[in-house]
């Protein structure tokens, strides 16, 4: 009947319409994958990691089948939680980041596919099971992982720890293929990039890169900027483009970047919220009564995300080019919000500027 028809007509398009968005997670930079986690069901991962895996032809090459594939990353999938943030769209976005970059043309014949494989399946699983708290929260509440991993790197040895956990569920051992050598070697790489997705290690970065330009410029081949020989330099690189693809949110198109800003200042004040309910002392920017989103994503793209990306941008040159410009449109429009804040509250001047008041006016930004 007519009702029926409609019902499939409209599930058919949605399905032309999600196949046309994890098309576009080949080449495109700010696919909107909060439609494609509407459209998929909730499992956007599962959708573009299969289809991305695919497309760079690192199943055949690894001779994965499909089906082990499909049922591992339905597993991780599965294991992430229902966080504001930390989810598996979240996961989604820093994959398809990172197979965005590593299509770089300053990485042209510079990664073998098994080291592509380890920087991909580390974007993946690299926030497996988050709970939504920092590690200095687990830290300071005594949590049973800050005691197992001895409060080093906590919720990244957690991550991992859980992804190689779930190769050994049934049928999902997605590395039975590889010999004792490459598992060896892909073990080594995907623990490296997921510990250096800890922000701990952010300066160090920042340190390696700069050091890795400075060679590039003094060098005569400033051509091959990267040795395709040296495995160090190599994987110091996966670490950096994974924690930049981490980073990446202030460098999305602004209607993407404004929903993960919330959905972040949500699972932070969240925290504050478990912070004042345990008596503990409200860590900065999760208190839900204190904070003003403008000015401190304004801190957090000037101190952590800009420092990151100009040495990144320099090293990626010329494609990091169109990605920076995003980066410079947003700030210009959170400035530009902060000034409207400040305008609104000298309306309603209590002589005491600096105070930062309720953030009321924060709506603007959503
Ligand atoms: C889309 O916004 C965000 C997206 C992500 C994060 C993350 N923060 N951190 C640390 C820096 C607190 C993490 O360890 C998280 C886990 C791994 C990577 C980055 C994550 C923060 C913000 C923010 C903000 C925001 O408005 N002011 C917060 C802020 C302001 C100035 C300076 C630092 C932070
Ligand atoms: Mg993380
Ligand atoms: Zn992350």
């Amino acid at each position: 009947n007519d009702v029926e028809r409609l019902r499939l007509t409209r599930k058919l398009n949605m399905n032309i319409f999600l196949a046309q968005l994890i098309e576009s997670t080949n080449d495109t930079w700010g696919v909107d994958l909060f439609e494609v986690d509407a459209l998929s069901n909730h499992r956007p991962l599962t959708h573009v990691a299969l289809h991305l895996f695919k497309q760079r032809n690192i199943l055949k090459q690894f001779q994965i089948r499909e089906l082990t594939f499909f049922k591992f990353i339905s597993a991780i999938e599965a294991k992430y939680r229902n966080n504001p943030y930390h989810n598996n769209i979240h996961a989604t976005d820093v994959l398809q980041a990172s197979h965005h970059m590593l299509n770089f043309s300053v990485f042209k014949n510079v990664f073998t596919e098994l080291e592509v494989f380890a920087a991909l399946f580390a974007a993946a699983v690299h926030d497996v099971d988050h709970p939504g708290v920092t590690n200095q929260y687990l830290i300071n509440t005594n949590s049973d992982l800050a005691i197992l991993y001895n409060d080093e790197s906590v919720l990244e040895n957690h991550h991992v720890t859980l992804a190689f956990q779930t190769l050994s569920t049934e049928g999902c051992d997605v590395l039975s293929t590889l010999n004792r050598k490459q598992h060896q070697m892909f073990r080594k790489m995907v623990i490296s990039v997921v510990l250096a997705t800890d922000m701990s290690k952010h300066i160090q970065h920042i340190g390696h890169l700069k050091t890795m330009v400075e060679i590039r410029r003094l060098s005569s081949s400033a051509s091959s900027i990267i040795d395709p020989e040296n495995a160090e330099d190599k994987l110091q690189i996966l670490q950096s483009l994974v924690h930049c693809s981490d980073l990446s949110n202030p460098l999305k198109p602004l209607n993407l970047y404004l929903q993960w800003t919330d959905r972040i200042m949500e699972e932070f004040f969240r925290q504050g919220d478990l912070e004042k309910s345990l008596n503990l002392e409200v860590s900065p920017l999760c208190d839900r009564e204190n904070s003003n989103i403008c000015k401190s994503q304004m801190g957090f793209i000037d101190y952590v995300v800009h420092p990151l990306w100009e040495i990144w941008s320099r090293l990626t040159q010329p494609d990091c080019q169109p990605i920076m410009d995003i980066l410079e449109s947003n700030r210009v429009w959170i400035a530009s919000q902060v000034l409207t804040e400040d305008d609104k509250h000298d309306g309603d001047d209590d002589g005491d500027d600096d105070k930062d008041d309720d953030d009321g006016d924060d709506d603007v930004i959503r």
